[in-house]
Parts: C-alpha cells; sequence; structure tokens
C-alpha cells in the first residue's frame, strides 16, 4: 500500500523548544563559548548555576556574574556540582574534564552537551534567530556550524519586520479567545476560526490590531465570521456625523467595495481544496486530480466542500434539484452587500457591522444558498424566503436547521399566482433589499436546447441538475424579472433594493429598458464571473434617493451605455493647482451657498445636502426676492427642514490634482451635472489671495 504519508529520512535530530523556565541549569566553563550558552538558557527563563575559576571569566560572563543574572561556583568542576541540576553544558578547554563530566551525566541521566565534544552530546545547539516570541533555530547537525550561522542570517534577512510584533498580538487574541470558548468540544470550531484569521489578515493588519479591534472581531467567532480588517476598523457604527467614512486618497474611494471579494480575483485551487477536504479528496483522487464536472457526484462534493471550507456551511441535497455553483451565487450575495453598504444613512460607502438588515429571497430552492451565504457573512442580517416548490422548500428548511439559522432565515410556502413579494404575508414591514435567482427559460425546449450547447461553439462545460420548475418560466428571466419591477412600484417606500441574478446579456437588456420606461432612475448593473468562461448579469433598482458607489453601480464589463446608470462619481482635474488653495475655495464656494455643508478641513473633505437647485442664477435671484417679501416664521422653517428629503446629496474630496465629487442622494442626474459644472467653474476661477 502506498499512503499519502511521508517518508522517512532518518540521520536528523529532534528539533523541540525546551522549556526550561525555572530549571537548574549547570554552564561549566566561563569563556566565550559559555558566554554564549549562559545567554541562550537566561533567555528561557532558566535558573543558571557558573562554574569557572575567576580568571578563567571572560567580560559577558564576568559581567553576568556581577549582575547576579547567574549563581556563581569559582573553581574548577566537582561532581558535587551536579546535584539538583536539570541540565548540563560544558564549555572548557579540558578535553579530560569534559569526558569525565560527560560521563558523571550519564550515569545521573541528566541532559548534557559537551561544546567540544559532539559524540558526547545529548543535544546540539543551533544558530537562532529571534524576533519577540518568534524562534528560528538552524541546525547542520554538527557538519557546518558556520554555515548554521550563515543560512540562520539569510533567513531573518527576508522576514518581514513586523513578523514578531504580528505573533505577539495573535497571541493575546488567542488567549481572548480561549475566555469566549474555553470548552474542550469548541476545538475545532475554535481553531478553523483562529486559522482563518492568520490567512485572511495581512501581518501589518495583525500588527495594527488593538484591543478594540480584537473584542470586535471577537464578537464575529459566534457565527464563525472572519471579517476584513477594513470591516472591523472601519465598520463601527457612524451614525450622521458628518464623517461619511473619510477618505485621504483617490484610492481609497474605490477600494471598499472590492473587500473580501475572494472569489472575483482568485480561482479556486482543487489541490489545496483537495488537501482541506477529506471527502472533496476521495473525489478528486479517484478522477486522478481532475474535476469531472459532467459527473452530478462531483459537482455536489465540490460546492459541499467549499461552503464548508469557506463560509462553515452545511448542505444536503436533494440529487434531482439545482446545485448551486458557489462562486457566482457569493459574487451575487457579495454584490448586493456592498449595494447597501454603499447607500446606507450614514454615508460611510462602509460595512457597517451592527447595522440590521432584512432581505427577501424569491425562491430559495432546495439549497437556500443565498439566506445561507447572506447570513453566514453578515451576522446582522435576517431573510425572509419564498419558494413555491413543495420539495425545495423542505430541503431548504433542513438546510436552514442544519446551521442553526432557524432564528434568522422564515420561509414561505407560496404559489405561482402570489405575489413575488409578500411582505405582509412574511411579516417584514420594511426590507432592505430583494434578491431573486429567476428562471433562466422561457420554455422547457429551450432549457433543453441551450444545455444541448445549441447556437454555442461549446457544449456547457458543467452538468444541469436542475428540475423544469426551477429552470423554467414564462417569459424567461426577463419575465419574471419585469413582473417583480411591476409589483415594486407597490412597494416603492417599503423596499430599499430590488435586485435579481440574469442569465443572458439579453434579459439584462429587456429589464433596463422596462425600469426606464417605468422612470426608474436609480438602478445598478453588475456582471458576475461564474469561472473563467460563464459569466452572469445582476440588475437592481431602487425607488429611493441613495445612490451606490459608481464602481457597484456600472459594471467595467459592460459597454452598452443604454445599460448604464448616471455615474455616481465626476472627477474635477485641477494639475498643478495649491491643494490648500482649491480646498479653500471648495469650502468658500459651498459655504455662500443656501445649503447644508459640512466641512471636515483636516480631512479636506464635505458633504453638501441641497434641498433644491440653489446655485444657479435664477435660484438665487429668485431667492433674494422672497427675502425681500418676507421672513420665513419659525413654524414654516421647522417644517422645511423636517423633511429629510435632499433632493442632492454630494460628498466633495479634494486631492492632489484633484477634487471628487461623489453622487450620495437624489435622482435628478441634471441637478448633480449641474453641481458639477458650478464647482468646476468656482475651481477654474480660483485664484491666490
Ligand atoms: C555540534 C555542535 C555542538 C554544540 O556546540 O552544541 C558544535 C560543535 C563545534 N563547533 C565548533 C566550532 C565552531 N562553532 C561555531 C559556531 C556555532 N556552533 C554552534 C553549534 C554547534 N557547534 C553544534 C552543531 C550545530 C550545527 O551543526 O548546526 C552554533 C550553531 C550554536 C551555538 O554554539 O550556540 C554556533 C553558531 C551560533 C550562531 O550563529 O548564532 C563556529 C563559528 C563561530 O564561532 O563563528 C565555529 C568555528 C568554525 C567551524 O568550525 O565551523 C567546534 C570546534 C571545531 C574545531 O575545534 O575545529 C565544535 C566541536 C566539533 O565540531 O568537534
Ligand atoms: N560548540 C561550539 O560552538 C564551539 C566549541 N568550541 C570548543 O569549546 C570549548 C570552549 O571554548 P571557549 O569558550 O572559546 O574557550 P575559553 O578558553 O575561552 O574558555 C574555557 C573556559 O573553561 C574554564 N575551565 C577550564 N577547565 C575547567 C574546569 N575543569 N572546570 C570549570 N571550568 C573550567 C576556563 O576557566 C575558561 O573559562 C573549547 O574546547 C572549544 O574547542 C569552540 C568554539 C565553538
Amino acid at each position: 500500500m502506498k499512503g499519502p504519508f511521508p517518508e522517512v529520512q532518518g540521520g536528523g535530530s529532534l528539533i523541540l523548544a525546551w522549556q526550561v523556565r525555572n530549571k537548574r541549569v549547570l554552564v561549566v566553563g566561563g569563556g566565550e563559548v559559555a558566554a554564549g550558552r549562559i545567554l541562550n538558557v537566561l533567555n528561557a527563563d532558566a535558573k543558571v548555576t557558573v562554574v569557572s575559576p575567576r580568571e578563567g571569566l571572560n567580560d559577558e560572563v564576568a559581567y553576568r556574574v556581577e549582575q547576579n543574572q547567574v549563581d556563581y561556583v569559582d573553581r574548577k568542576f566537582e561532581p558535587s556540582d551536579l546535584n539538583g541540576v536539570d541540565m548540563v553544558l560544558t564549555a572548557v578547554d579540558d578535553p579530560e574534564a569534559s569526558t569525565q563530566i560527560y560521563k558523571l551525566c550519564k550515569e545521573r541521566r541528566i541532559a548534557a552537551n559537551i561544546a567540544d565534544v559532539p559524540p558526547e552530546c545529548d543535544f546540539y545547539f543551533g544558530s537562532v534567530h529571534r524576533d519577540g516570541p518568534l524562534q528560528i533555530m538552524v541546525s547542520t547537525n554538527g557538519n557546518g556550524p558556520k554555515l548554521a550561522n550563515i543560512v540562520r542570517r539569510q533567513i531573518a534577512a527576508n522576514l518581514p519586520k513586523n513578523i514578531g510584533a504580528a505573533i505577539t498580538k495573535v497571541g493575546t487574541l488567542r488567549r481572548k479567545l480561549r475566555k469566549v470558548a474555553p470548552t474542550q468540544e469548541e476545538g475545532p470550531k475554535r481553531m478553523q476560526w483562529m486559522s482563518k484569521v492568520c490567512e485572511s489578515w495581512s501581518l501589518e493588519e495583525l500588527c495594527d490590531m488593538d484591543e478594540e479591534d480584537m473584542e470586535r472581531l471577537l464578537g464575529f467567532y459566534k457565527p464563525g465570521i472572519v471579517p476584513a480588517f477594513e470591516e472591523i476598523r472601519l465598520g463601527q457604527n457612524q451614525p450622521f456625523d458628518g464623517a461619511f467614512g473619510w477618505c485621504h486618497d483617490r484610492q481609497d474611494i474605490f477600494r471598499n467595495h472590492k473587500l473580501q471579494l475572494r472569489y472575483f480575483t482568485i480561482t479556486i485551487d482543487f489541490e489545496s481544496l483537495a488537501l482541506q477536504d477529506a471527502d472533496f479528496n476521495k473525489i478528486y483522487t479517484q478522477n486522478k486530480g481532475k474535476i469531472d464536472f459532467q459527473d452530478p457526484t462531483a459537482l455536489q462534493q465540490l460546492t459541499k466542500s467549499l461552503l464548508k471550507r469557506d463560509f462553515d456551511i452545511k448542505l444536503e441535497l436533494p440529487d434531482d434539484r439545482l446545485c448551486p455553483p458557489v462562486p457566482v451565487r457569493y459574487n451575487y450575495v457579495r454584490w448586493v452587500q456592498t449595494l447597501l453598504d454603499t447607500t446606507s444613512d450614514s454615508y460611510t460607502d462602509e460595512y457597517n457591522p451592527s447595522r440590521q438588515v432584512i432581505g427577501i429571497d424569491i425562491g430559495v430552492g432546495a439549497s437556500c444558498i443565498y439566506p445561507l451565504l447572506a447570513c453566514s457573512t453578515r451576522p446582522q442580517w435576517r431573510i425572509g424566503g419564498t419558494e413555491i416548490d413543495p420539495k425545495s422548500l423542505s430541503s431548504a428548511k433542513a438546510n436552514i436547521a442544519l446551521n442553526n439559522f432557524q432564528p434568522r432565515i422564515r420561509l414561505l410556502q407560496t404559489t405561482s399566482s402570489d405575489s413575488l413579494i409578500p411582505l405582509d404575508e412574511l411579516g417584514i414591514q420594511h426590507a432592505d433589499f430583494t434578491m431573486c435567482n429567476p428562471p433562466f427559460f422561457a420554455s422547457k425546449a429551450e432549457m433543453d436546447a441551450s444545455y444541448a450547447g445549441e447556437g454555442k461553439r461549446k457544449k456547457p462545460s458543467a452538468v444541469c441538475t436542475g428540475a423544469e420548475i426551477e429552470m423554467v418560466c414564462g417569459g424567461g428571466d426577463a419575465g419574471f424579472v419585469c413582473r417583480m419591477m411591476e409589483e415594486s412600484k407597490g412597494l416603492k417606500d417599503r423596499v430599499q433594493w430590488f435586485t435579481s441574478m440574469l442569465g443572458k446579456l439579453s434579459s439584462l437588456g429587456v429589464v433596463v429598458t422596462r425600469l426606464k420606461e417605468a422612470g426608474v432612475a436609480n438602478w445598478a448593473v453588475a456582471t458576475l464571473r461564474a469561472g473563467n468562461k460563464t459569466r452572469r448579469w445582476a440588475v437592481a433598482w431602487s425607488w429611493g434617493k441613495m445612490r451606490p458607489l459608481n464602481d457597484v453601480a456600472r459594471s467595467h464589463e459592460i459597454s452598452s451605455k443604454e445599460l448604464l446608470p448616471f455615474p455616481t462619481h465626476f472627477s474635477i482635474p485641477t494639475p498643478g493647482k495649491d491643494t490648500i488653495l482649491m480646498a479653500a475655495t471648495v469650502n468658500q464656494t459651498l459655504s455662500s451657498l443656501d445649503l447644508q455643508w459640512i466641512w471636515k478641513e483636516s480631512k479636506m473633505a464635505g458633504v453638501a445636502l441641497a434641498e433644491e437647485n440653489v446655485w444657479s442664477r435664477s435660484a438665487r435671484r429668485k431667492r433674494k426676492k422672497q427675502e425681500l417679501i418676507k421672513f420665513p416664521s419659525e413654524d414654516n422653517m421647522d417644517s422645511d427642514e423636517e423633511e429629510d428629503d435632499s433632493p442632492l446629496g454630494v460628498k466633495i474630496t479634494v486631492l492632489k490634482d484633484e477634487v471628487c465629487l461623489r453622487w450620495l442622494r437624489g435622482n435628478e442626474s441634471v441637478l448633480f451635472e449641474s453641481f458639477c459644472g458650478m464647482l468646476k467653474r468656482a475651481l477654474d476661477n480660483s485664484k491666490v489671495g
């Protein structure tokens, strides 16, 4: 039998980290070598006795004696020196004495290192690099001590500078975790979570972690989540306080939504998955290190293993129901998450872990994959789901129970004639989003043709196990989403974002056209990668005023301008102009207008909230006139300001050579454009002084 076990190599030595704290170590000799030994064992908190005639002590050893760091006996070695000793290190220039000491140690079974006689050593020293709690030892097993020294220095030179500090922080976190989860039974979960933290956070992030970060991070242990460092650090609950997630450079502004997008960038490494997951390994090795995407069992195992490893989700599926491809599903969930993160009342454009979010999944399917992914990655999220197929519904319920999500995911059996978004039946007053994986095909014939590869150059790369009820609906995915859109008109104030996945780019065209016809001014489109070749699309629309980050609303991969919503980002180049002057101009310009303006000098950024166009010439004239006619009564002012209905909200960030405008809220692109134009003129005209 040839198992996957390591070969025995032999001829080495056992490298250990010997705990000699408070043990008694006898060092015989007081020369240069002894000095090194003494430092080694003192660094390990041992109690040290040195025996050597005083005239033989070198400066370092004499210093340790003088400082009382060691107990000292001023004479040559005597056998009684071995009483009560746990370890002996000799470094004398007297081979006879060395051998005598060695023999006595053997008799008394005391571990000994005889510096000048390797065959008489129970253990060798090695060349050691030390950085805080980190120790790296190099041994050449007596062959080349100087080379050990050279190798050690080379290793040390290549280590990250902050590795020792990072390890110290991880040590603190681990001890805290043991308090949060002290029991033996929790061992596997504890270890898995800890490993995930170390793998997903960079060394810099680990070093940066302070006590408060640790406490927040530990808050994610229970649901078994490891959020990105930024989410822990920046995602604090920031009510509207003028903070707005300030950022210092352009990169920061656009970086946020890329957090944790593992599957966007990284293709699945089957090799390492096989090493981490025994069940997957079985299938993987059976098929000689390949995945047979035409084999439903293999596909199902891949899905289960990925969910287990990356999300700690357990899944059971009937053989005759759709097996969800994890990456594209997660990408969709992730997109919805960034959509919400960048359209929250706090204007931070960041994930806020304490924000309570309620979502609805229309047609959860047998796997219940979206609610499971959403809840496992966002501890404060709750989902209501619908399903018309009883078999899928009961399987979905089983998966919810399997993952202990009963309190956070509630399902409702619906029929094809019910409304698609039954808020009342689900007991939901207001939902932050809906999501949906609609049946992709208009008819069984279309589905069969597609899976036979008709009209495409290649057959689909993976087998489809979906049942007809999951895959087909009149009008296909576009028809289904248009139905949702019609329903959404009656739910304008009760749902912030309506979203759906789409199987074909052409469907996206149909849906966006319908949205525009219906007067939707706030929508978003995304391309979802579903493996190397396959792509899916996602669409979202809102009747509300919060506008998502530009890159979240406008996929780079969609070239047709017709499909893209109006940009929420506008950049005014100010090449070579003084940044301080630009900031002052921005602040002056906005302060002079009749709008709410919050400026943070230290961040070189501000937020403007306007009730209407107050910057055009006609607007200024109108205002002058009103001021002449009457002063608004106090009552009047109140009712005006109470209304949280600003037609325009813009965040302005002054950077080097550029001023960035981020459209935060409002549904009139003309207004945003006009605002941008006004500021651009002000900046172009600004002069020193
Ligand atoms: C077997 C071992 C037993 C033990 O001491 O535990 C041993 C034995 C001997 N070393 C000798 C000589 C030298 N030792 C060094 C340096 C170190 N020696 C160390 C360990 C070991 N030395 C153990 C094996 C470790 C391994 O193989 O990896 C280091 C790694 C750790 C430490 O001592 O703390 C430390 C580097 C510390 C650092 O870099 O941090 C240098 C270089 C220098 O001083 O700059 C020289 C001169 C050049 C040369 O000979 O290579 C001689 C005399 C030979 C003679 O008389 O000719 C003997 C006896 C013999 O070989 O017979
Ligand atoms: N393992 C290693 O890494 C190396 C080992 N060596 C070997 O280690 C030995 C010591 O080397 P160094 O420290 O450079 O020599 P050294 O000459 O500087 O020191 C010898 C020390 O031993 C003491 N001493 C001698 N006889 C003693 C006895 N019977 N009882 C107590 N103390 C006694 C002396 O007072 C002196 O302090 C040498 O034999 C040398 O060959 C040398 C270099 C490296």
